[in-house]
């Protein structure tokens, strides 16, 4: 794998581009325009929010079970693909779940944005002083 793939904006943009064929097509399964048959995505949508918060959970796990698999078979080059796929199927659920609640990539990477810096550690610290927690 390599490790300088798609540093910098090039991730941004191309999670955004994702994210506005998904919001296009919630917007044309809202509108009937669409057939959950022929859209895995409309699919998703039809599902509601239980569907999809669901399928995150699932490919969350599919995900964990591939980079254990890929552990115990000390990162063979299938296996780091499998993982990668994996990875790939629960950002893309996670960007239909965003798209269900009004939300965009781009606040997720706003937020990412602004931790940059702060250690988790005293943030839960801060949190905890606060009494966030
Ligand atoms: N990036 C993706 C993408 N990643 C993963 N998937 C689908 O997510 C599913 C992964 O779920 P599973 O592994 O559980 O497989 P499954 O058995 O098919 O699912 P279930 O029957 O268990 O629900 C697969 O069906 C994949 O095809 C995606 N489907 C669509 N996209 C993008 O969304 C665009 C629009 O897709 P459609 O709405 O289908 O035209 C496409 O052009 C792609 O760019």
């Amino acid at each position: 794998m390599n490790n300088s793939a798609k540093s910098g904006s090039g991730l941004d943009s191309a999670l955004a581009h994702l994210a506005d064929v998904v919001d296009q097509r919630r917007e044309a399964f809202k509108a009937g325009q669409i057939d959950p048959k022929t859209s895995y995505t409309a699919l998703l949508f039809s599902k509601g929010d239980d569907g999809i918060l669901k399928k995150i959970g699932e490919e969350a796990t599919e995900a964990v079970m591939a980079a254990k698999d890929s552990r115990q078979s000390q990162l063979a080059a299938e296996q780091q693909k499998r993982l990668v796929g994996e990875m790939a199927d629960l950002w893309f659920h996670c960007l239909i779940a965003l798209s269900q609640f009004g939300l965009r990539p781009e606040d997720v990477i706003a937020e990412l944005d602004r931790r940059l810096g702060t250690s988790g550690i005293e943030e839960k610290a801060a949190r905890k002083a606060t009494g966030q927690e």
